[in-house]
């Protein structure tokens, strides 16, 4: 399978999802559209070939149809053609009815706001155009008449379609959007975090540094940017496993020993950033040692005389005309540090 591919069984279940919400809803719409139905042709007195129909439509469709879908090789597009089937019979329904005004009214306006909710205009004048071709069928067998009477019974008859399935329809709607908003969580979740280190990604990261260097303007911020000491040597000696394992364990460390306030997040590679907002050099500079501190207990099952260390670059919003210009000076302060035999906390001094 092309790795590109999307996973079988997730497509599979979303389908699986679809198919029992389509057999749901049809099993209560064709049982509430039969009650008002089953009235008027009887009041006009139909024969047993109509009433069996709608028995067939009413109580044993939803099954068929179902099965029909779950035996396709294609479920969805099956079920497209189950609703438009159920379009026809809508028409079939109406026309057999004599177009008794208060049932046909109700089932098509409902047909209606079912297939543009589940399709927009699409499925609409596809559905429409099925549910003429129902109608005209079916007219000349109730002789074209117009039945205009509407009974008490019929009347009665009609409520539950009106009322209950609309409801039932809102509440699917609602169920299906509720779903959707989590995965567009889950979606910007994924796409402004690292999945590897658990840490805010670099798109995240320039995000909240600009709403910080904003903030910073009434407040003194600093920001402090961290690399792994000669990663690229334990990754030769120790695979790239190790390596990533040390990447993690900074990463934890990070998360852990900052504050509530404080910003850790990935900058690249190796390198790391935490803007501590409200806060002076002297105090990020005490944060940086305990991070180093940290660091260093950070143990590699290959080697035991391994010790991890890292380089920090401080520099404090002031002076500074935007977030690049106070980003480049902690990278500068890092570069320093790493010149100068690594394993320190520099600063970038004001600008
Ligand atoms: N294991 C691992 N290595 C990575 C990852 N991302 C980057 N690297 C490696 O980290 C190294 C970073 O390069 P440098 O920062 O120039 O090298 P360094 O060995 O850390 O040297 P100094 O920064 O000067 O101490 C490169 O060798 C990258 O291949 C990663 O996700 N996992």
């Amino acid at each position: 399978m092309p790795y590109f591919f999307p996973d079988e069984s997730h497509v599979r279940e979303r389908s699986d999802r679809f198919l029992r919400r389509m057999y749901l809803m049809r099993m209560l719409g064709t049982f509430l559209c039969f009650l008002p139905i089953a009235s008027v042709l009887e009041e006009r007195g139909a024969s047993w070939l109509p009433i069996s129909l709608l028995v067939f439509n009413g109580f044993v469709w939803p099954h068929v149809a179902m099965m029909i879908s779950r035996r396709s090789k294609k479920p969805n597009q099956a079920e497209f053609r189950n609703l438009a089937f159920d379009a026809i019979a809508g028409g079939a329904w109406v026309a057999l009815m004599g177009v008794c005004p208060l049932p046909s009214a109700v089932i098509t306006s409902i047909l209606i706001a079912d297939r543009f909710s589940a399709g927009g205009w699409r499925l609409l004048r596809r559905a429409m155009a099925f549910y003429c071709i129902g109608f005209i069928v079916c007219w000349p067998f109730s002789g074209m008449t117009f039945y205009t009477e509407v009974t008490v019974r019929t009347l009665w008859l009609t409520l539950p379609l009106s009322t209950l399935y609309i409801i039932a329809l809102s509440a699917a709607n609602y169920s299906i959007s509720r779903k959707l908003r989590d995965k567009q969580h889950e979606l910007e979740k994924t796409a402004l975090m690292d999945p590897f280190l658990g840490l805010p990604n670099r798109r995240l990261l320039d995000r909240r540094l600009m709403l910080e260097f904003e903030r910073s303007r009434q407040d003194l911020s600093c920001l402090m940017v961290l690399d792994v000491d000669d990663l690229k040597m334990v990754n030769d000696l120790f695979g790239r496993e190790a390596g990533d394992y040390v990447l993690r364990s900074v990463a934890t460390i990070l998360r852990q020993e900052t504050g509530e306030h404080d910003f850790p997040a990935l900058l690249g590679d190796d390198e790391f950033v935490v803007i501590l907002p409200g806060i002076s050099e002297e105090e990020a500079y005490a944060v940086g040692y305990r991070l180093l501190l940290k660091a260093s207990e950070i143990r590699l099952s290959q080697d035991a005389g391994f010790q991890c260390s890292l380089s920090a670059g401080i520099a404090t919003s002031r002076g500074r005309e935007d977030y690049h210009q106070w980003l480049a000076a902690a990278e500068r302060a890092v570069a320093t540090i790493k010149q100068n035999g690594k394993n320190s906390i520099g600063s970038a001094g004001r600008a």
